[in-house]
């Protein structure tokens, strides 16, 4: 079983590190020590959830990379594949099914592909895929969701910003992933006094949720540039005006760290126009979602972008910020590299294996610069691969990384 997962101690920036400057009773994750006759071997177990679309495909490529990492540390990994979304609605008729979340809960850490799909969009709400992803994330308690978005030189090119705006652009989202309008009460339909049909959903902050994850997200700010930009819509929102003035309160702890704030309408326009000026960003659970997607853009794909959800305690939720990209799916065209890098967050702020997270990343910008791209990163001059062949690459940059330090 996962140990701790969120220490705010051990956020650091673009990943943390589980260091030995961790308070004794919040041990970093030690899997299993089995000593064999040369190395130790330490064990975790991995809850797969593929799931829809273009899931099962970047999930099979993270698995391969993962193994490989984890094997040249002596980590060995015992994988189980769980139903999960649409793929469990077809087998068990509900998006979660109880066997699932409590693999989930028992495992070291989960790593998910996609959910969603054309096939389910129109089910009733409790039947939708986005419904289990909800459900995991509420069943897991991650309430902090680490968006990182790094513009790789590598990748300049690939960006829809001039070079000069995107160039350099190093940073952080941090969403609240349990709270707010997606969880709020009252919500659903009704009708209205004219009889018309009404949806209705609720935006709720409770103050010891804001207090938690402005707590994270000046932690995660302390190990980058010491600066945060909460991001807001206290102009008009109720729960925007109590996050304000939380964020600003629990500012007082921080006093190493500028905070900012900033309307969600104008941090939108920001991001396009001078996206550097950000260093850490926190923010609600639905703003997130769509900044998280914007500042994709900015590095070149969605399918470039992983995230690590992570509670106080238990197993870490590790995924690439995109969906299942249906428009894609089964032609061997996604991008496996958010999922690969969401396994390197898996492995360094899940597992505190902050070696073969490292493996895992220079492995990446390896394949780069050997010149592999999908097509949503495709620019002249470079090798167009499928899914399969990216994920073949970055095993042989793994592999190469390896034979250079004999
Ligand atoms: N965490 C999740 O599982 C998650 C996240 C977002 C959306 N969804 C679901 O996914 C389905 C499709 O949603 P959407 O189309 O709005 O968003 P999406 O992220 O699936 O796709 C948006 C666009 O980005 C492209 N894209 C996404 N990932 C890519 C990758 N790895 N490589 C190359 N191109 C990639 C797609 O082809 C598409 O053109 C919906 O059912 C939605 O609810 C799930
Ligand atoms: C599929 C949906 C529930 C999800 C969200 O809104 O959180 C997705 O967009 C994401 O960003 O992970
Ligand atoms: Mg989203």
């Amino acid at each position: 079983m996962a140990s701790l997962q969120l220490n705010l101690k051990s956020l650091g920036g673009p990943y943390c590190h589980h260091d030995a400057s961790l308070p004794k009773q919040c041990p970093p994750k030690m899997g299993r020590i089995r000593c064999g006759a040369t190395t130790p071997t330490r064990s975790y177990s991995i809850t797969l959830l593929p799931g829809d679309g273009i899931g099962p495909e970047v999930i099979s490529v993270a698995k391969g990379v993962l193994s490989l990492a984890g094997s040249l540390e002596g980590i060995e990994f015992g994988f189980q594949e769980m139903p999960m979304g649409g793929a469990a609605l077809d087998l068990t008729g509900v998006p979660l099914p109880d066997e699932t979340l409590s693999a989930a809960r028992q495992s070291d850490a989960v790593l998910l592909g996609a959910i969603g799909g054309y096939k389910w969009d129109n089910n009733e709400k409790h039947l939708k895929p986005e419904t289990g992803l909800l459900q995991l994330r509420e069943g897991l308690k991650v309430f902090a969701n680490l968006r990182p978005a790094t513009v790789l030189p590598q990748l300049v090119d690939a960006s829809t910003l001039k070079k000069e705006v995107a160039e350099g652009v190093d940073l952080m989202v941090v969403r609240e992933l349990t709270g707010g309008i997606y969880f709020g009460k009252p919500r659903g339909f009704s009708s209205n006094q004219n009889g018309e049909e009404i949806g209705f959903n609720t935006e709720i902050y409770a103050t010891s949720e804001i207090d938690r994850i402005a707590r994270v997200a000046f932690e995660t700010a302390r190990k980058r540039h010491r600066k945060l930009c909460s991001v807001d819509k206290a102009n008009v929102l109720e729960a925007s005006m109590l996050w304000r003035r939380r964020v600003t309160a629990i500012a007082l702890e921080y006093p190493d760290v500028e905070l900012t704030h900033m309307y969600v309408d104008n941090a939108a326009m920001q991001l396009v126009r001078n996206p550097k000026q950000f260093d850490t960003i926190v923010t609600n659970n639905i703003f997130g979602d769509i900044l998280s997607d914007e500042a994709s853009m900015i590095t070149g794909s969605i399918g470039m972008l992983p995230s690590a959800s992570l509670g106080e305690k238990g197993p870490g939720l590790f995924e690439p910020i995109h969906g299942s990209a249906p428009d894609i799916a089964g032609q061997d065209k996604a991008n496996p590299l958010a999922t690969v890098l969401s396994a390197a967050m898996l492995l360094k702020y899940g597992l505190g294996e902050k070696n073969a997270a490292e493996r895992i990343e220079a492995a990446v910008l390896d394949t780069l610069n050997r010149g592999f791209r999908t097509g949503d990163i495709y620019s002249d001059g470079n090798t167009l691969v499928g899914c399969k062949q990216m994920g073949e690459e970055v095993l042989k940059s793994v592999e190469s990384e390896v034979l250079a330090t004999i």
